[in-house]
């Protein structure tokens, strides 16, 4: 690995970001977003340092050209760029909306590649060469900020290529875009077209290179920094990589690609990371596309660790698993996710911070429930881990313990449990029926054991939300007039329910000194 540094003090490594979330980012089915959402859109970006903000496509609507102009008038530090095609109506539009802004620019396109000239423009390769000349001047007489791109460029003759590049300076274009229109490119590929159409073109020094690569192969981040690495310095890309099918590259992707690994790819942007879980929170709700869990940098597992060792390394030194703070890119902090991949590392840390301090048994058994329980359930929640340690039910000093329990219900028929119990280690097995499941499981029991409590008090909450959330039973029994409760934590309620009563049951030994089957004796 080569160790590079950015050159922050010529500039020449300073990468350009151009955000296209409102324009390529709302071509994506579904995302289309209202002015109030742009507005929230744009201002992100333009507090996070996005150097130019592409705020839509003026001539497709006078919504999205009202939307331009209401961008442009609020813009604080960011350029802000209309698209337009190489049509003199588009060019004029965009001029229209983009001069509300204090620094506005003209984006103008033209297919170059074969497939395109011969079937979406029907035009020759000089046609589209004196398009460009007519459409790059016209525009650079309007504004002085004009970028040109050939659509396709990726699979277009480099000679042919070169040729509308040259054109395009020639006219007046400052920013030359070479976009991987529909995702086809490979980074070295990518990398040497640049380097080709730099190196080539006489007046390529004139104009600021761009890249724009949408995600048809999963490659357009790889594909945009192989471009900058071949010598653009600008990268158009969307926040959560919204875009036209696939998506764009991801702003947050190539912003922190770039911080992190600043010393392989020696380029630097001016963004201030720590906005961009924000930016992503702000466009994912306007544009109605949830952010995959796994997507990187702002995605909700992006920092979050579920398997024990990864969890023992991050408690150890965060570095161990993670290349970037949560802090860096707005998020508060590092999740260990509790699980059934969780470790003791992570139990005890989870346990320190929810204000226990387990003996070491205690929290061995405590700690076999919980994998006994991760094992059961999806998500395992702080309060289920406090329901968790709460419940001292089973512990290894009970004398009436739970082997196994059947319970049969029918609509509007009979409710029968099967249980089986170990008394003072002794096997015990019952049938009893009931009015209700709950009702059968308790008769079963005080027929295994013999001896027939006072039932005071049941009671069962939800501890955590959904349908596999855990169930904490609670029972208060009196007998010979004591009175013991008892607590127990399962998602399935039935379980907790015979769990707790046993529990308590438990309890009412203990506190008599009595060995079980004297208390059945009684
Ligand atoms: C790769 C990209 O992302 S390109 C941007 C894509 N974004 C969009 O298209 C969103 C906004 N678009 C629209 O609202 C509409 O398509 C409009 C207003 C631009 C044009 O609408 P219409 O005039 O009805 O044309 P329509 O969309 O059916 O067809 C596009 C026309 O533009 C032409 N065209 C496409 N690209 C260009 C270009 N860069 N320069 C000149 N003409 C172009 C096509 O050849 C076609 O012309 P034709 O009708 O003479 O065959
Ligand atoms: C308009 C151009 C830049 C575009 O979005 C593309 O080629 O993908
Ligand atoms: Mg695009």
């Amino acid at each position: 690995m080569t160790t590079q540094t950015p050159d922050t003090q010529s500039n020449k490594d300073r990468v350009f970001i151009f955000d296209t979330t409102l324009r390529d980012g709302e071509q994506s089915p579904g995302a289309t977003m209202t002015l109030e959402e742009k507005l929230q859109v744009a201002e992100i970006l333009d507090d996070m340092g996005v150097d130019i903000i592409e705020a839509g496509f003026p001539i497709a609507s006078n919504g999205d050209f009202e939307a331009v102009v209401a961008v442009a008038k609020r813009a604080k530090r960011s350029v802000i760029a209309g698209l337009a095609r190489a049509i003199p109506a588009d060019i004029d539009r965009a001029g229209e909306a983009v001069r509300f802004a204090p620094r506005g620019r003209i984006h103008t396109f033209v297919s170059t590649s074969p497939i395109h000239l011969a079937h979406q423009m029907r035009k020759t390769q000089d046609e589209v060469i004196e398009i460009i000349t007519k459409t790059v001047s016209q525009a650079r007489n309007l504004i002085d900020d004009v970028e040109w791109s050939g659509m396709d460029a990726t699979r277009t003759p480099l000679d042919f290529l070169a040729r509308c590049v040259d054109t395009a300076i020639k006219a007046g274009a400052t920013t030359i875009n070479l976009p991987d229109t529909v995702g086809y490119a490979v980074p070295e590929e990518y990398a040497a077209m640049f380097r080709h159409i730099i190196n080539t073109v006489p007046n390529a020094d004139k104009a600021i290179f761009s890249t724009h690569c949408h995600n048809d192969l999963g490659l357009a981040v790889a594909n945009s920094l192989a471009g900058v690495i071949g010598g653009a310095r600008q990268i158009e890309c969307t926040i959560n990589g919204l875009g036209e099918r696939a998506g764009n590259a991801a702003l947050e992707e190539v912003v922190m690609a770039l911080r992190t690994r600043a010393d392989a790819m020696p380029y630097h942007t001016e963004i201030e990371s720590t906005h961009l879980a924000r930016a992503s929170k702000i466009v994912s709700a306007a544009s109605n596309f949830p952010v995959q869990y796994n997507k990187a940098i702002v995605g909700k597992n992006a920092f979050a660790h579920e398997s024990g060792i990864h969890q023992d390394g991050m408690l150890k030194n965060a570095q161990t698993y993670e290349i970037m703070t949560p802090e860096s890119v707005g998020i508060k902090e590092t999740t260990l996710v509790m699980g059934k991949h969780s470790g003791r590392a992570a139990f005890k840390d989870k346990l320190r911070e929810l204000g226990y301090e387990l003996g070491d048994n205690a929290f061995q058994e405590a700690f076999v429930r919980f994998k006994d329980l991760a094992d059961r359930k999806k998500h395992v929640y702080d309060a289920d881990i406090v329901a968790l340690v709460d419940d001292e039910s089973g512990s290894a000093d009970d004398r009436i313990k739970l082997v196994d329990m059947e319970v049969v219900s029918k609509t509007g028929g009979t409710h029968r449990c099967d249980m089986t119990l170990s008394i003072d280690g002794e096997t015990v097995t019952a049938s009893f029926d009931g009015t209700g499941s709950v009702d059968a499981i308790f008769n079963a029991i005080k027929q295994a054991v013999g001896k027939e409590p006072h039932l005071v008090l049941y009671a069962v909450d939800g501890v955590t939300g959904g349908t596999d959330a855990q169930a904490s039973a609670h029972v208060r029994l009196e007998m010979g007039g004591r009175i013991a409760s008892g607590n127990a934590a399962e998602p399935d309620t039935l379980v907790a329910s015979a769990r707790a009563y046993l529990n308590a049951y438990n309890r009412l030994l203990i506190d008599r000194g009595q060995a079980a089957q004297g208390a059945m004796a009684g």
